[in-house]
C-alpha cells in the first residue's frame, strides 16, 4: 500500500459561536485513493474538507497534508498540494473571464507567464473549458462554472482534489460528463457530498460523518448497501442499488 498523503489525528473544531463541528476525527487517506465523505446535513462534511485546505485550523489535534502540518505559516505549501472546489463555484471564481480565474492561482505563485498558459491550456482541455475562456465566469451556467472552478485547480497541478458536492446543481448529462471527467483523473481525490450514487462510481471507500464524528469508515460498496445503517445515519442507499418494490428490479 502507498504511503498516507492526509493525515487527521484526534482533530476538533469549534467555531467562534461555539458549535461544535468535529468532534475527535482521526483517519488517514493514502496516495491515489478516492474517499467519499458523506453524512447528513449539518454533519460537518464541509468543515471536514476546510481542515484539510488549511481554511480552517483544528482547536485540538493534527491535520498532516503530504507529510507537512496545517498550519498558518505552511498554508502556501499545502494549497499547492490540495486543491479545494467550493461547493457553490460562485464562492471561487472572481476574475474578469475563465481564462484569468484559471491562471490566477499559478500567477499568485509566481509561475511564470509562458509557463502559467500552458496550465492553463492543459487543464482547460482535461476539463473540456476552452470554448469558454473569454467569457464571464458569472455569466456562465451551473455546469460551466464547475468547470471553470475544476480548471481552476487543476493548473495549480495538486496531488489531491478536494472536492464539496461536486455534482450539486448539474443535470444529469453534466453530472455524467464530471464523473466521467473525475474518474479519468489520477489524483488522490476527497469528495463530500449527497449524491451517494457518485461515491460508489467513483470512490472505493467512503468515510461517514455524524456530529462531527466518523460513524463508519470502509469499503463504498458495503456501506452503501446496507439500508438499516444508513437509515441510522440519516442516509438512504444510492438509487443505483434501491429496488423497485412491486417488481423488484433495479432502480436506475
Ligand atoms: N460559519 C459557521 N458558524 C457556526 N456554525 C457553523 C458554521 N458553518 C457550519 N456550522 C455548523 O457546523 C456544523 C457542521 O456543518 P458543515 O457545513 O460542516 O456540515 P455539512 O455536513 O457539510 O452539512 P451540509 O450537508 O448541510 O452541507 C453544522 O451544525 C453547522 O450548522
Amino acid at each position: 500500500m502507498s504511503h498516507p498523503i492526509i493525515d487527521f489525528a484526534d482533530v476538533y473544531f469549534t467555531y467562534p459561536d461555539g458549535k461544535k463541528a468535529i468532534n475527535g476525527i482521526t483517519f488517514h487517506v493514502r496516495h491515489g485513493e478516492s474517499v467519499g465523505i458523506v453524512g447528513a446535513n449539518g454533519a460537518g462534511k464541509t468543515s471536514l474538507l476546510m481542515l484539510m485546505t488549511g481554511l480552517l485550523l483544528p482547536i485540538r489535534g493534527e491535520v498532516h497534508v503530504g507529510g507537512v502540518p496545517v498550519a498558518k505559516k505552511t498554508l502556501s505549501v499545502i494549497r499547492q498540494k490540495i486543491g479545494f472546489t467550493f461547493q457553490d463555484p460562485d464562492d471561487q471564481l472572481f476574475m474578469g473571464t475563465v481564462y484569468d480565474d484559471i491562471a490566477f492561482g499559478p500567477r499568485n505563485y509566481g509561475v511564470g507567464e509562458e509557463e502559467v498558459k500552458n496550465r492553463v491550456m492543459k487543464a482547460m482541455e482535461a476539463v473540456g473549458v476552452m470554448h469558454i475562456k473569454d467569457r464571464a465566469p458569472y455569466k456562465l451556467s451551473g455546469g460551466e462554472k464547475r468547470g471553470a472552478a475544476i480548471a481552476a485547480i487543476l493548473s495549480m497541478e495538486p496531488d489531491i482534489l478536494a472536492m464539496d458536492e461536486p455534482t450539486a446543481a448539474l443535470d444529469p448529462k453534466a453530472r455524467r460528463k464530471l464523473i466521467h471527467l473525475l474518474k479519468g483523473f489520477p489524483y488522490t481525490k476527497i469528495i463530500a457530498t449527497h449524491d451517494l450514487d457518485m461515491v460508489l462510481e467513483l470512490c472505493e471507500r467512503t468515510i461517514v460523518l455524524k456530529e462531527g464524528r466518523i460513524v463508519c469508515d470502509g469499503l463504498s460498496f458495503q456501506i452503501l448497501s446496507d439500508a438499516q445503517l444508513l437509515e441510522q445515519w440519516g442516509l438512504e442507499k444510492p438509487l443505483s442499488l434501491q429496488r423497485c418494490p412491486i417488481c423488484g428490479t433495479k432502480k436506475e
